[in-house]
């Protein structure tokens, strides 16, 4: 009855083992309720003054409190332990997130992470707290009253006990319709979540090629298929609501009128039948509420299993090596590099090559080419299916390495601008960087037109929603965060100047240069010019290194990359 995935919760034992205990009290309560009524006014009946009757209202007016009592305990017990679990959760997946990477971001799609780290985490936080009570309520509290009815009167007990199987199995049916729709409906939604952020993302390039409204019309139609997938569940839901409620009341009524003739009969006393009737309503409550509610808990439910997934995806040991900082002795040799994205077939082959001290290294290529993923290894965010690397004579089976990444500046063709003020997205590697040190890293950059138009400076909040920047000014915070961290002793540039014009690019590569010294510097780009400027050069071609060397060797060979920057030309 109990959702095998609940189990591995923390501490669930020991609150199923509480909730168990509160519905027998409940379970008690409800007894002594329905007994000490049933008393009072089968002895009025009898012609008992009401005065005599003090003592049996009393008691049930007692274990009416006592019920509710109870049920507040277990809903300040839910509240507290679903909220708890739901925090664990969050926590969790974000952690998943951030260690996975963007690999599990591309995977998963961002608007479906963001509506499970949010919305999902919140159903399943309502999926706990009702289904815990709820479920435990209807493993004791029936049973029990039908003990009791049973012991009163065995003929009202059988046919009770024979028409609950009856209504379980009803359910089950219904539930079983109701699941179908439900992961349909989730399905939908998740879609709608990926398909809407994914609209809002690129809502400028839908804008400048006129095509808004065509989407604005895709979203409402995913949109419509959401709402009649939910519609859909809803009529089930209903449906079954209404169908368990009939039968169940037309169940009470059939046991009130067999009573009635047995009491008309003399076959039975006023009490036992006093007391059925009254218990016969609360031997049905706890399944109705379960069913009234179990498909509001679909949703949480769907929620987990989606997250469980998540959670489980394997995160790969690293046997972490400690790494010398990088200085200008220092060493990193790849051999037999190859990576694949998943079902796709080898996107690198058999990579090799060599980085000394300081050294610039140009990665170019055609546009596919693989320059980008060759960065993304290297800062460790992709795993290689296979390579040998070794840095400072120490074997690594991957760059995922704290020692490697914490030395690493990566700067690519949009950096993220943080929703934060433009002193804090500058000093995001350096928090603690003084206002001095800030405003010679925007002196260095170029940035100090920026700061003075901003109304608060170095204050003014930039990033989403706030102040929007250029695609140069961006690049030149980037830099910025890579100047004041003098420490990080290897800058990954994945094509930082793409997208701007010339003139930009141009004034930008002064600034670059210089940072670029003292530095391992590897920088994949499909612009010729910066090959110039770099001691080393590899010739990426589908996958491969097709040549490298010094840019004279390369010239004088005559091979791959004076052939790619013929074609580099004509584009
Ligand atoms: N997340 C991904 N999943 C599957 N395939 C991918 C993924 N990212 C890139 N690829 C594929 O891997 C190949 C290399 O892509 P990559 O982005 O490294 O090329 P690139 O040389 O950087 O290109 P560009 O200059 O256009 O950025 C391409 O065929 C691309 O389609």
């Amino acid at each position: 009855m109990i959702d095998k995935k609940l189990l591995t919760f923390p501490r669930i034992r020991l609150v199923l083992v509480l909730l168990l205990g509160l519905a027998g009290l409940q379970a008690a309560s409800i007894l002594g309720q329905a007994c000490f009524l049933a008393k009072a006014i089968t002895d009025l009946w009898a012609g008992q003054a009401l005065s005599e009757q003090w003592q049996w209202i009393g008691f049930f007016v007692l274990c009416y409190l006592l019920r509710h009592l109870i049920l507040w305990r277990k809903e300040d017990l839910l509240d507290s332990y679903s909220r708890q679990q739901a925090q664990r959760l969050r926590q969790e997946l974000l952690s998943k997130v951030f260690e996975q990477g963007p690999s599990l971001i591309q995977g998963q799609g961002t608007g479906n992470v963001t509506t499970m780290a949010l919305e999902g985490i919140d159903q399943v936080e309502k999926y706990l707290r009702l289904i815990l009570a709820k479920s435990t309520t209807m493993m004791v509290v029936p049973w029990l009253i039908l003990a009791v009815i049973w012991y009163l009167d065995w003929r009202s007990g059988v046919f009770l006990l024979i028409i609950y199987p009856l209504i379980v199995i009803f359910m089950i049916v219904l539930g079983y319709a109701a699941q179908a729709k439900a992961d349909r409906q989730y399905h939908t939604y998740q879609l709608l979540s990926n398909h809407f952020v994914d609209s809002l993302r690129g809502i400028d390039t839908l804008k400048y090629l006129g095509l808004s409204q065509r989407y604005a019309r895709s979203i409402f139609k995913t949109s419509e298929r959401f709402r009649r997938a939910t519609m859909s569940t809803l009529k089930v839901a209903i449906l079954s609501t209404f169908a368990l409620d009939f039968f169940t009341t037309l169940s009470i009524a059939v046991v009130a009128v067999l009573l009635g003739i047995r009491l008309v009969d003399g076959t039975i006393l006023l009490f036992p039948a006093l007391t059925i009737l009254t218990l016969s309503p609360d031997y049905f409550l706890p399944i109705r509420d379960f069913s009234n509610d179990y498909h509001a808990t679909l949703d949480g439910k769907n929620a987990l299993t989606a997250i469980n997934q998540i959670l489980a995806v394997k995160t790969t040991e690293i046997t972490k090596v400690s790494l010398p900082a990088w200085n200008d002795q220092s060493q990193l040799t790849i051999s037999q590099l190859d990576f694949a994205y998943p079902q796709q077939s080898k996107s690198l082959q058999q990579l090799n090559f060599q980085a000394i001290g300081f050294q610039k290294i140009g990665i170019i290529g055609l546009s596919g080419s693989g320059k980008s993923t060759l960065i993304n290894l290297l800062g460790g965010f992709l795993k290689p299916q296979s390579a040998q690397i070794k840095i400072a004579g120490q074997e690594l089976a991957s760059f995922a390495q704290p020692d490697w990444q914490r030395q690493l500046i990566y700067i690519p063709q949009n950096p993220y601008i943080f929703r934060a003020s433009l002193r804090d997205n500058i000093a995001f590697y350096q928090p603690q960087a003084t206002t001095a040190q800030v405003e010679q890293a925007v002196k260095v950059v170029g940035l100090e037109r920026l700061v003075a138009q901003l109304p608060a400076g170095l204050d003014t909040q930039i990033g989403e929603g706030a102040r929007a920047l250029s695609g140069g000014q961006a690049q030149r915070i980037a830099l910025a965060r890579a100047f004041l961290d003098q420490s990080r002793k290897i800058l990954l540039f994945d094509e930082p100047t793409a997208h701007l014009d010339i003139e930009t690019e141009v004034e930008l590569k002064e600034r670059m240069l210089p940072l670029m010294t003292d530095h391992l510097v590897f920088f994949a780009t499909h612009r010729l010019h910066w090959m110039q400027e770099m001691d080393w050069i590899l010739v990426i071609d589908q996958g491969k290194i097709v040549e490298q060397g010094t840019l004279a060797q390369l010239q004088q060979q005559h091979g791959a990359f004076v052939q790619l920057s013929r074609s580099l030309r004509s584009v």
